[in-house]
């Protein structure tokens, strides 16, 4: 069953499937950073975890850490796992049409899509924001997008580039990553963002910006 994104979608991102019980007081899935973990797919066949699995492969050029020798086909391999519910696949990918496969097995297995990019310099133009939204969303169920705000004002086009797709009818997520942006990721999901992102501890932080699962679950539950 893949994951359903119609309403927010708090996700303990780890490198480690051996957190879940511990996020599962607060999160509704897990991220699994395939590429942050030593042996990813022997990890998803011993996980027995409650919590359904997003999975995630990142690529080095996307600031992960999984080069591109069979990294989407990790992924591909990663879906044939009854918990794995999404994945995470870069839209850079999917334009470039390395990822039509692995696109056509996860919808075989009824696994959800997140498509999604980065920008780790700044915070693009408001429009293009909407643009790069709107061409994720082509091909996803979800269409995910990642900034980094170097002011206020980068963080209000992120999240009127995430109202207007939302009140489109789009569904997106959007956070606005490093020290400025922090509090769009509690923010966002009040202007429609799908899916947070928080380590268990802090000290895992899988971007830079993020709030502890504990706390981004107790602010997304007040100002919902
Ligand atoms: O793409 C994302 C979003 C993210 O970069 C964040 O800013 O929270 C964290 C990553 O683990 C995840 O894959």
């Amino acid at each position: 069953m893949g994951l359903d994104f119609d309403s927010f979608v708090l996700t303990a991102a780890t490198a480690d499937l051996s957190d879940e019980p511990a996020a599962r007081e607060h999160a509704d899935a897990v991220e699994f950073r395939m590429d942050l973990a030593d042996e990813p797919l022997v990890a998803l066949e011993a996980y027995d975890g409650e919590l359904p699995i997003l999975a995630t492969n990142r690529a080095e050029w996307e600031g992960g850490e999984a080069t591109d020798e069979g990294r989407l086909e990790a992924l591909a391999d990663a879906t044939a796992f009854e918990a794995v519910a999404a994945i995470d696949v870069e839209l850079e990918s999917i334009l470039d049409g390395e990822a039509e496969a692995l696109l056509e097995t996860a919808r075989e297995r009824d696994v959800s899509i997140v498509a999604s990019a980065h920008d780790f310099e700044g915070t693009p133009p408001r429009k293009e924001l909407v643009r790069t939204l709107t061409e994720a969303g082509k091909y996803a169920d979800v269409a995910k997008l990642a900034v980094t705000a170097e002011s206020k004002a980068d963080t209000l086009a992120l999240l009127s580039a995430t109202e207007q797709l939302t009140s489109h009818g789009d569904t997106v997520a959007t956070m606005a990553m490093g020290e400025v942006g922090s509090h769009t990721r509690a923010v966002a999901p009040v202007y429609g963002s799908k899916i947070g992102y928080a380590p268990v501890d802090p000290a895992d932080a899988t971007a830079p910006g993020q709030y502890d699962l504990e706390t981004l679950a107790e602010l997304v539950a007040h100002l919902e």
